[in-house]
């Protein structure tokens, strides 16, 4: 699957925050509670050094909460990490944010003393939403569209805490095709992006080893079948998705089960586990290693090719 979405204001995100990142005290993480893996954004970790961070598990609402608690445990392995979960359409909430940027940085909290806190994260995962929980009043745009924030700004709030938001940004994960697929099943690419079929494949096959309780009660299916396509076919005629000749119209039901599962209609969904993480990881390294031998055999065989021709000269 293809995911053509990189656009240029990212890459100006980039620069922009290696710039600011030497006078941070804290970086507060916005990351997806169904997709903690997919929804991370490797530059935090290239360039936080030892900046502690703040790993929000947002949309935790929408998340399987036993998978949550197996994140949170996770992610805080990472030394200088700590994770919460976090529902962002409760208030409330969000002054654990504080509480703990404070735990973080205790030398920072005082009269006359700010904390520096930047919010990072991908589009659509809330940070606009959280950061007007924050400030408490409108300063960022929130929307269901990726990609609505724009430009950075700063945010004082009021416990001596000064917000630095980020533009929204997502790499393209193209060493791992599932990431693609769980960004797009949970809403972080732009619809356009993305092929509905593909996606709703890709999330049966998980659905039906991960949630099938789930699955079967939401689209009466019962025996489940085996393979993600069968599924796809009893559920869409179930759910009255037929064209001509009574066919079952895959891209229409494909369209219902994403939109239900960004919904949580059929249920509190986790699209990826730790398991599934330390996995991929070890088959992107794979991947990256084979490339860069091939890559290296090319080149001796290059030199040697040269090496041949000099002496042939002679
Ligand atoms: N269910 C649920 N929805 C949320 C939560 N937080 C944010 N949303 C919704 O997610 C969508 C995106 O939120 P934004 O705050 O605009 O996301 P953003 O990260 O600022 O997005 P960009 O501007 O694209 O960078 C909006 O429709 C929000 O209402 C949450 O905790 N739970």
């Amino acid at each position: 699957m293809a995911i053509q979405w990189f656009p240029g204001h990212m890459n100006k995100a980039r620069n922009e925050i290696k710039e600011i990142m030497p006078q941070m005290d804290v970086i507060i993480e916005v990351l997806d509670a169904r997709i903690p893996y997919s929804s991370e954004n490797p530059m935090v970790g290239a360039l936080r050094g030892d900046k502690p961070v703040i790993k929000i598990l947002n949309k935790a609402d929408l998340a399987d909460p036993q998978m949550t608690t197996q994140w949170m445990d996770y992610l805080e392995r990472e030394n200088g990490v700590k994770a919460m979960p976090l529902a962002n359409d409760k208030a409330g909430h969000t002054g654990k944010v504080i509480e703990l940027c404070k735990k973080l940085v205790p030398h920072k909290v005082g009269a006359d003393k700010q904390i520096k806190a930047m919010i990072m994260g991908i589009p659509n995962v809330g940070k606009s939403t959280l950061i007007n929980t924050l400030a408490g009043r409108i300063v960022a745009k929130t929307g269901n569209e990726p990609a609505v924030t724009k430009a950075q700004q700063r945010i004082k709030i009021d416990e001596g805490i000064m917000l630095y938001d980020t533009p929204g940004m997502l790499w393209p994960k193209v060493e791992n095709e599932n990431s693609g697929y769980r960004l797009a099943a949970t809403g972080a690419i732009r619809d356009t992006a993305i092929d509905y079929e593909e996606v709703a494949s890709y999330t049966c096959e998980y659905l039906l080893q991960a949630y099938p309780a789930l699955l079967s009660q939401r689209y009466k299916v019962s025996p489940l079948p085996e393979h993600d396509y069968d599924f796809m076919l009893a559920a869409g005629k179930n759910r009255g998705c037929l064209r001509g000749g009574n066919q079952v119209d895959l891209h229409k039901f494909a369209e219902i089960l994403i939109n239900e599962l960004r919904d949580a209609v059929i249920g509190r969904i986790t699209m990826e586990t730790p398991q599934m993480r330390e996995r991929e990881e070890q088959m992107v390294a794979e991947l990256r290693a084979a490339a860069e031998a091939k890559k290296a055999a090319k080149e001796e065989e290059k030199r040697q090719r040269r090496a041949r021709a000099r002496k042939n000269r002679r």
